[in-house]
């Protein structure tokens, strides 16, 4: 069986294949309540194959959304609509996931078809909270309001009562968001973080927010369940987080409880003219993470192809993929990589109601 059709085993779930739906914004939502299109969205890609598929970046707070638009799970009333959605991932043979967040400086913004630019307080936009008053730059120059150490508190303790929901919703996979210049990653960056306080300036003070989080998100989700994270690994330019800082962060997450680790990179700031974008670019990074550290893996960017997909994970660069834009055009990109790699009976990956026709010749 192909590396890739492998089953995954992380604590009491058991992912039935290597690959992951990435978590992608959709955009769709009011007050943070999914819909029929978030219904569609996911599960087809259930449908499709898929061993894990992880609910977008969902708001743990109003005002941590990235648009108006975008899904939260800070209200009880969440909870059912999350539940609909995540009984059906798992009808169909994927285990529900959910990513819960906090946009920092990067929220009450537009959507990316409509600007993706910062929407003025009172119009509709709301006013925005970092670690430090400094804005993100380009489109989005609103200057947040510094937080206070009340702040912090505050939307730590919104991560736990979201991890709460997300485990009533019937979320099997919990994944923090701590990358793409959202508000965690603004308090692990320098480029973002001036504070000189105990949450600025040494890396131990930078890492606090995350780790006071992660330790809190611990301690409510069952230790039976995965509790994993994405993190920005590299902000790519001088002065920002290292991969070397970053395999010193997992290691201590990894002693905290992290059960695996979805490896990103950079957008604290709008510069991505050093990201050395390419097929499969961060799986050499993922790799050394994953060999330095002893922490299971998630590969994603730029990863496309089932022969690509497949060798990461054979040649023990990865666990498993999470994949993004790839699932946007082909939610059975699954199937699809079965039958490439010779997969036998890879129309058995599909739901009983399509796998005997498409078997059929
Ligand atoms: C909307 C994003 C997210 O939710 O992480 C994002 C942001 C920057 C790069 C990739 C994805």
């Amino acid at each position: 069986m192909p590396s890739l059709f492998q089953e995954f085993q992380l604590k009491d779930v058991r992912l039935k294949n290597r690959v992951g739906v990435s978590p992608m914004c959709q955009y769709s939502s009011e007050d943070g309540f999914p819909n029929d299109w978030h219904f569609v969205h996911l599960g087809s890609r259930a449908v499709g194959g898929a061993g894990l598929v992880i609910v977008e970046a969902t708001a743990v707070s109003p005002e941590g959304r990235i648009s108006p638009a975008d899904s939260g799970i800070y209200l009880d009333e969440h909870v059912e609509p999350f539940a609909r959605i995540a009984r059906f991932m798992k009808q169909y043979g994927a285990v529900p996931g959910i990513q819960i967040a906090h946009a920092g400086r990067k929220a009450s913004a537009n959507k990316p078809w409509e600007g993706d630019d910062h929407i003025e307080t009172g119009k509709g936009g709301w006013d925005t909270i970092a670690p430090s008053a400094i804005p993100f730059g380009g489109n989005l120059n609103k200057t947040p309001m510094e937080m206070t150490v009340d702040d912090i508190a505050g939307i730590q303790n919104a991560f736990v009562a979201a991890a709460q929901r997300s485990l009533a919703a019937g979320f099997e996979w919990l994944e923090l968001h701590f990358a793409h210049g959202y508000l965690a990653h603004e308090f692990y960056s320098p480029l973002a973080n001036k504070r000189t306080d105990r949450y600025g300036g040494s890396f131990e003070n930078r890492i606090r927010f995350i780790m006071e989080t992660f330790t809190a998100v611990r301690n409510v989700w069952p230790d039976r369940l995965p509790l994993t994270a994405r993190l920005s690994v590299t902000d790519w330019i001088e002065g920002g987080v290292t991969v070397e800082e970053s395999i010193e962060l997992v290691r201590r997450l990894k002693d905290a409880g992290l059960d695996l680790l979805d490896v990103s990179h950079g957008f604290v700031t709008p510069d991505i003219s050093q990201v050395p974008w390419g097929p499969g670019f961060m799986i050499p990074i993922t790799s050394r993470i994953r060999q330095e550290t002893g922490i299971p893996t998630a590969a994603g960017w730029m990863i496309t192809d089932p022969h690509q997909a497949n060798d990461a994970i054979q040649d023990q660069h990865t666990d498993m993929v999470v994949l993004a834009r790839e699932m946007l055009r082909d939610p059975y990109w699954p199937y699809h990589a079965a039958v490439a790699l010779g997969v036998e009976e890879a129309s058995e990956i599909l739901p009983i109601q399509y796998a005997r026709a498409v078997k059929a010749k």
